[in-house]
């Protein structure tokens, strides 16, 4: 089921469109990824989703809501740099910021304890927020973007900037969380989006270049490569597999082949058949699949 609806949304400073007209739903209960090189125009989408900045044209609906609606009922938000009071204890910080959300006191520190324990901060919750580590404060704004049991969270570049530990942790929540909440989060880290999301939304010059399943991803690419590898006379190879028709590229490298298809069921066939028929001696028949990395970089080039 669709949680927001995004209709040819725009964002522009004087004659720059941060956000040229992109339009997406996301459903509940999913972790996407919004990926982009630098100024693709995530940061702005999401402050758009977020109610801090509004639009210039275009829509967002929430479930039914639509502006002028408050958004921030729905929606958490972690900012690309969070600014902490490091003076402040974990647990402190979150009953100040469930106050500024007005929740009475004595809820706001039942749902502080609720969340410490959620982001595995309980043991830490009286220590000064300056002694904690890049990991520890990031999961603590996890936190405080969830004190109002928002609907959609939204991430913007939540791990770039820690180290593989404090990615770890912070990849780990985010994948408890996903079972209860969608999470929108933005990166240009294409392992990052690889490893937590299940789809993606990709962002280039503020447009959208590609939205869909990670699992799609290899869909979207209309060729397929097959590696290959034979020990018998490799010119004599090169000019039979250049016949079959379902291969419309062969590129060789001593006994090492490379073929790009675009069937890749009747392409295997073909091979197989002609290898069996010519009884060569295949060493290596290998289906190279596309990584989210190929299918960024020809978004982003095209
Ligand atoms: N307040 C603003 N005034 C003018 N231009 C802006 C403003 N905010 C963003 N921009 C411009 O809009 C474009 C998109 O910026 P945005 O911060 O959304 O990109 P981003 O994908 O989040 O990039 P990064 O990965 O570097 O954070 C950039 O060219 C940026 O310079």
């Amino acid at each position: 089921m669709s949680l927001v609806s995004v209709n040819h949304l725009i964002k522009a400073y004087k004659d720059k469109k941060a956000v040229d007209d992109i339009s997406f739903s996301l459903n509940q209960g999913k972790c996407v990824a919004l990926l982009g090189p630098n100024g693709a125009g995530k940061t702005t989408t999401l402050r758009m989703l977020a109610g801090f900045i509004k639009p210039t044209d275009g829509s967002i609906t929430f479930n039914e809501d639509s502006l002028p609606s408050d958004f921030r009922k729905y929606v958490g938000y972690l900012p690309q740099f969070p600014v902490f009071h490091n003076w402040m204890t974990g647990k402190e910080f979150l009953v100040y910021v469930g106050e500024l959300s007005h929740l009475s006191k004595g809820d706001a520190q039942k749902r502080a304890d609720e969340l410490l324990t959620l982001v595995h901060l309980s043991d830490a919750k009286d220590q000064r927020i300056g002694k904690y580590s890049g990991g520890m404060k990031q999961r603590l704004g996890i936190a405080q973007a969830l004190i109002h049991s928002p609907k959609l969270i939204m991430l913007d570049e939540p791990v770039s900037s820690l180290d593989p530990i404090g990615r770890r942790e912070v990849l780990n929540l985010m994948r408890e969380l996903k079972k209860d909440a969608t999470i929108l989060f933005s990166t240009h880290i294409l392992n990052d989006a690889e490893e937590v999301s299940e789809e993606i939304l990709m962002l280039n010059h503020g447009k959208i270049v590609k939205h869909g399943a990670i699992e799609d991803i290899d869909a979207v690419q209309d060729t397929v490569t097959i590696l290959l590898s034979f020990s018998d006379e490799p010119k004599f190879i090169e000019e039979r597999l250049k016949e079959v028709e379902t291969i419309f590229q062969v590129t060789r490298e001593d006994h090492h082949f490379e073929l790009s298809v675009h069937d890749l069921d009747l392409a295997r066939k073909q091979i197989i058949e002609m290898v069996h028929k010519e009884n060569w001696k295949l060493n290596k028949f290998e289906v190279a699949r596309s990584t989210l990395e190929d299918v960024f970089m020809k978004a982003v080039q095209e």
